[in-house]
């Protein structure tokens, strides 16, 4: 079985008001809606990678938390086996430049409403992971 590893994080922005929204994307490869994030290149840490690839896909300068650090699996095609990181990454902007050739749209919800809009269970088991650690942090 061949084994891939990607990481990214769930970035989320708060307004004036308190409300938090959270930055969900499509994928081009897939049509899926997910988080940003990306395959590992070369000697990288797991946050040069999700700061990277934040960096490639919208274009967002972000705090990186690694206090929140989650793992998933799962099978992107027959006979590989994927290994997803996701840190939590707070921006001060809501201006977004997608990466078109990876990024098919974008949108900042609140949390219901990610929650409702994210293609797969494991990523709204994240979400919602994450959900309630910014809410006692
Ligand atoms: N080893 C490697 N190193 C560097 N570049 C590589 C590479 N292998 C491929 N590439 C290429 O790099 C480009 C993308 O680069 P990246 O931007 O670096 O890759 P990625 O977002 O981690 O993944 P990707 O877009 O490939 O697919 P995903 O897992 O979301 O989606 C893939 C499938 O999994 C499904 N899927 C996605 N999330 C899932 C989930 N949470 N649960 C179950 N299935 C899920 C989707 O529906 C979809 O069918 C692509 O053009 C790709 O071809």
């Amino acid at each position: 079985m061949k084994k891939e590893k990607s990481c990214g994080a769930l970035v989320y922005h708060t307004d004036s008001k308190g409300q938090v929204t959270y930055l969900l994307i499509q994928h081009k490869n897939g049509g899926h809606w997910a988080f940003t994030k990306g395959h590992v290149e070369g000697q990288e840490s797991e946050a040069e990678t999700a700061l990277r690839e934040i960096q490639e896909e919208v274009q967002l300068q972000v705090d990186l938390d690694q206090g929140f650090r989650h793992l998933t699996t799962y099978s992107p095609k027959p006979g590989v086996t994927k290994d997803v990181i996701y840190f939590v990454a707070q921006s001060q902007s809501q201006t977004v430049k997608t990466q078109v050739e990876e990024v098919l749209a974008y949108a900042w919800l609140p949390f219901d409403q990610a929650l409702a809009q994210l293609s797969y269970p494991n990523d709204q088991a994240i979400l919602s992971a994450a959900h309630d650690y910014l809410s006692k942090k």
